[in-house]
């Protein structure tokens, strides 16, 4: 373990015109049809919309695992489009986080761990202390809980600290509250607005639940392959 990690300018997320084209010929789908977006440092935006609107590929984009068609995707000033794929996967490490349904948590690990894990890969201590994060998704008392005895809320909470360890500029959130009742879907959802504002991260969420809008600063509908106000 070397640095903290170092200081950045950032300027969030901005996709231009960007489309994402899947199959060929007359059975072309386009997953995304021309998508301009741009979050801001500390912004938490929704975005709905049904079944096989595009949403997923949305957040695929946004964090450079899939290459769009056409259009650019700039993340702190870097067009992701530009890089190789090894310069991606550098930069996706070091500013881009990842939420998704189930928590995605290592099995073996407690939930100390799996933050520290995050500073053991990239060799880099996190800015703000794994243990300091972890009491600011209230999970102190089951800091040395594997995810098998935490419930589907507290894996969430451990999932949205460990994606803030190393101190992502754009945070991507897929139906975090999918597996949860409503008062930790709220709870959660409270709590994703609260770390994007402290950090200064550019959120995107992607939902149905639409009881949790409320805690959004925009929400955005997708409707093939579009996005529009909701
Ligand atoms: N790898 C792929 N190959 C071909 N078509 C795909 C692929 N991935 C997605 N699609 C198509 O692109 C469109 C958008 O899919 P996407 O998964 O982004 O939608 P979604 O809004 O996330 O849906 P859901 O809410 O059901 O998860 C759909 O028509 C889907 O069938």
């Amino acid at each position: 373990m070397t640095t903290t990690t170092e200081p950045r300018t950032r300027t969030g997320l901005a996709l231009a015109d960007v489309t994402l084209t899947f199959g060929d010929g007359d059975r072309e789908v386009a997953a995304l049809d021309h998508v301009d977006l741009a979050v801001t440092p500390g912004e938490l935006v929704a975005v709905v919309g049904p079944s096989g609107a595009g949403k997923s590929s949305l957040l695929a984009v946004a964090g450079g695992l899939t290459r769009p068609t056409g259009g650019s995707v700039v993340v702190d000033g870097t067009d992701l489009t530009t890089l190789t794929t090894r310069a991606l996967a550098r930069f996706r490490r070091d500013h881009v986080g990842f939420v998704f349904q189930s928590g995605n948590l290592v099995p073996a690990l407690t939930a100390i761990d799996q933050l520290r894990l995050v500073e053991t890969i990239t060799g880099r201590r996190a800015a703000t202390p794994p243990e300091q994060l972890l009491a600011a998704v209230g999970m102190t008392e089951h800091a040395h809980r594997r995810p098998g005895r935490l419930s589907g809320g507290e894996r969430q909470r451990v999932g949205i600290a460990r994606a803030l360890v190393a101190s992502p500029s754009v945070l991507l959130v897929d139906e975090p509250t999918a597996a949860l009742d409503r008062r930790r879907s709220h709870e959660v959802v409270e709590l994703l607005a609260r770390q994007t504002h402290e950090h200064a991260v550019a959120t995107v969420m992607v939902t149905h639940d639409h009881d949790v809008l409320e805690h959004c600063d925009r929400v955005l509908e997708m409707v093939d392959g579009r996005l529009r106000p909701a």
